[in-house]
């Protein structure tokens, strides 16, 4: 039998877009927009006192393109910690002018591959990857994955040494561009209709380009890597919301 990796998981995952109907958002008084501006600003503040005492992390940027207007990344300690902010995102008042356009839910994986180890600077490393503080890079992609079940082509029937070897040769890729992205791997498996989610953060949107363009070419990808769409997004800081939303 074909043996599992071990995985180890941290915070639970969302990724919430949404689209904003300008036409009835322009229909408000300028008072209006300003109050309702004023209680989202107040419903980050809220997750940003969450993020200062290490209770999750998150992340709201601009969608480029016609897939959404707003991103935000949300990480919570348990599944229903997700549920209650996404409830208190949708009741707020501002929530009537956003139409919900996608979603994905996933956990924070690291798998085993290169090895299991019970060092404690290891340990300390895996902690802090499992329960992360998301990066403020200008720049977002996201993009859900799955590896292929197609024939002669099947991730899931590899022998684990196979599976190593190719997950060694795909970090070998990834750690060419340390320094230039930050990458988040959450698993979605019986989550969401795909199997991982990849979040990259960079300050310059086209390592993005670079980074899955090289790594097609890694049989890892090349070979196992299915990728139905990908989303790519700006920071928008708490500071930058009111000019955002303004007309
Ligand atoms: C900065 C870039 C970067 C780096 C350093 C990196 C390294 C690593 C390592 C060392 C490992 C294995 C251990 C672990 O940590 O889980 C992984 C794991 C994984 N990766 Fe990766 N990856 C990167 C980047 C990176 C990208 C750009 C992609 C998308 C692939 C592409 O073609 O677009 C990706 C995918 C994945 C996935 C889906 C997994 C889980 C596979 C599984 O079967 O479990 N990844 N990844």
């Amino acid at each position: 039998m074909v043996e599992a990796v071990k995985t180890h998981d941290g915070w639970y995952c969302l990724h919430d877009f949404r689209t904003i109907n300008w036409a009835k958002w322009r229909i408000l008084s300028s008072e209006k927009r300003s109050q309702l501006t004023n209680d989202f600003i107040n419903f980050i503040t809220s997750l940003e006192n969450v993020s200062a005492e290490n209770n999750g992390s998150h992340y709201f940027f601009d969608v480029t393109g016609h897939k959404a207007d707003l991103g935000l990344m949300l990480l919570r300690p348990e599944l229903s910690d997700l549920n209650n902010v996404e409830n208190q995102f949708n009741k707020l008042e501002i929530a009537d002018y956003f139409v919900r356009t996608h979603s994905y839910i996933s956990v924070i994986e690291l798998s085993t591959y290169s090895g299991d180890s019970s060092n404690p600077k290891v340990m300390k490393h895996i902690q802090n990857r499992l329960y992360p503080q998301l990066p403020k890079n200008k720049y977002v992609c996201f993009y859900p994955m799955n590896k292929k079940r197609d024939g002669d082509d099947n991730w899931f029937r590899l022998s684990m040494e196979e599976r190593q070897k190719l997950m060694y040769d795909h970090g070998m890729i990834g750690r060419q561009y340390a320094g230039q992205i930050r990458q988040f791997i959450t698993g979605s498996i019986g989550f969401d209709d795909h199997e991982w989610g990849v979040t990259l953060f960079s300050n310059d949107a086209l390592q993005f380009k670079k980074i899955v363009y090289e790594m097609r070419f890694d049989e890892a990808s090349s070979r196992y890597g299915d990728f139905p769409y990908f989303m790519v997004g700006v920071h928008l800081p708490k500071e930058n919301i009111p000019t955002f939303l303004s007309l």
